[in-house]
This record gives structure tokens, sequence and C-alpha cells, in this order.
């Protein structure tokens, strides 16, 4: 059984590899792999990557979108959304992964439990700046209608402001992008958004 992280920050190969022990030692617990550009094999090397930088820290890496690579290279979870395998089939596969499911509301975080999901990515919470195509965003007051069956992580314009209005609304914890990658100081950054979730 693996302990859900309370902040998540999402890690791509463009992104600053060498910063990884850093946000692991200032408190990061969660790193989720996602590099939509990456063939199968780059993302198995990208998370062997981040596994190594950040595991002595105890950290957990989930891979989004594919549980196979998640199994391959012994991370602890995946992170599935509408197109990726669904949640029942990914936990019939991996009956230990912390499974993520993405949910826009209350319903899909329900369905998302009954098929086995370990925790639910809720959002767009705010606006985000790293991810086109998203609907409007979805606020705070509506995670805390969704709450209840699962963990809920907030996702989408996360900063420490956000993460701390997820957190009075019922969120476990939150996942970034921007708010740490797009940081002049990435490393004070992340010490923040962990004082927010904390
Ligand atoms: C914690 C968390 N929540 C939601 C998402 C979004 O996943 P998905 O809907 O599969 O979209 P992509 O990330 O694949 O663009 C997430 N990655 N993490
Ligand atoms: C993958 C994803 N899914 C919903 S928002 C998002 C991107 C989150 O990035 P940011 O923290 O920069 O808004």
């Amino acid at each position: 059984m693996f302990v859900l992280p309370r902040l998540f920050c999402l890690v791509s190969s463009t992104d600053d590899l060498a910063l990884l022990p850093a946000l692991a030692g200032a408190g990061v617990e969660g790193f989720q792999v996602r590099d939509k550009s990456a063939t199968t094999a780059e993302l198995v090397d990208l998370t062997r990557v981040v596994l190594d930088a950040v595991a002595p820290y105890g950290a957990r890496v989930v891979v989004n979108d594919r549980v196979d690579v998640a199994l391959a290279t012994g991370a602890a979870g995946v992170h599935l959304g509408a197109d990726d395998l669904p949640v029942a089939a990914a936990r019939r596969l991996a009956p230990d992964l912390l499974i993520g499911a993405t949910c826009r509301d209350g319903e899909a975080v329900r369905r998302a439990a009954e098929e086995g999901a370990s925790y639910a990515g809720f959002g767009p919470v705010a606006r985000s700046g790293s991810k086109a195509g998203l609907p409007e965003p979805l606020g705070t007051r509506a995670l805390g209608e969704a709450a209840g069956p699962l963990p809920l992580v907030a996702i989408g314009g996360v900063d420490a402001q956000v993460a701390r209005a997820a957190r009075e609304a019922g969120a476990h914890g939150v996942a970034v992008i921007a708010a740490v990658w797009r940081h002049p100081d990435p490393i004070a950054a992340a010490k923040e958004l962990v004082r927010a979730v904390a």
C-alpha cells in the first residue's frame, strides 16, 4: 500500500531534471512522469531517471497514461484520463499500483472509485497555462462538492494560493506544472507549495 502524496510535480523531458533531487529534498512527495512526445522507450528511460533521482528521498513516482511503463519500471502508480486504458482494466492488470483517474465531477469520482481507482485528479480547478483545450475552470467549490469516495488531487492552474483553497475545500493534495517549472526559482516555489498543502 502506498501513501498518497500531497504534492505531485509533473515532469517531462524538457524540464530541468538536475533539479529533481533538490525538489524531492524540499519535500515534494510525488512526481508524475508526463511526456506526450516521448516514445515508449524514451518514457521508460525518463521514468527510470526520475525514479533514480527522487526515490532516495522517499518520493513516489506515477507515470501518466501508461500502466505498462509503470509496471515495467517499478513506479508506484499510473494516472489515467478519458483517452487511456479504462481504470477497471488497469486495476485488473495492476492490483497493487496507485491508480489516479481524471474526474471533473462527483459522478465521475464515484465511478472511478467503483472501478478501483486510488485517487481522482480533479480539475482544472483554475486556469492552466500549461495545457490547452481544457474546459472552463471548475473552481474549488465544485471540488468540495465532488469530495467523498476518493481522495482528490486538484490540478490545473494550481499555485500556492489555489493549493491552500483546494485543501480547505477538501482536496487531499495538488498537482502542478507551471507553479514549479515556470517559476524563476523552482525550489523556492516547491517549498511554498509544500507549506501550502501541509
Ligand atoms: C493528478 C492528475 N490529474 C489529472 C491529470 C490529467 O490527466 P489526463 O486527463 O489523462 O490528461 P493528460 O495529463 O494525459 O494530458 C493528470 N495528468 N494528473
Ligand atoms: C495535465 C493537466 N490536466 C489538467 S490541467 C493540467 C496541466 C496542469 O499544469 P499547470 O499546473 O501548469 O496548470
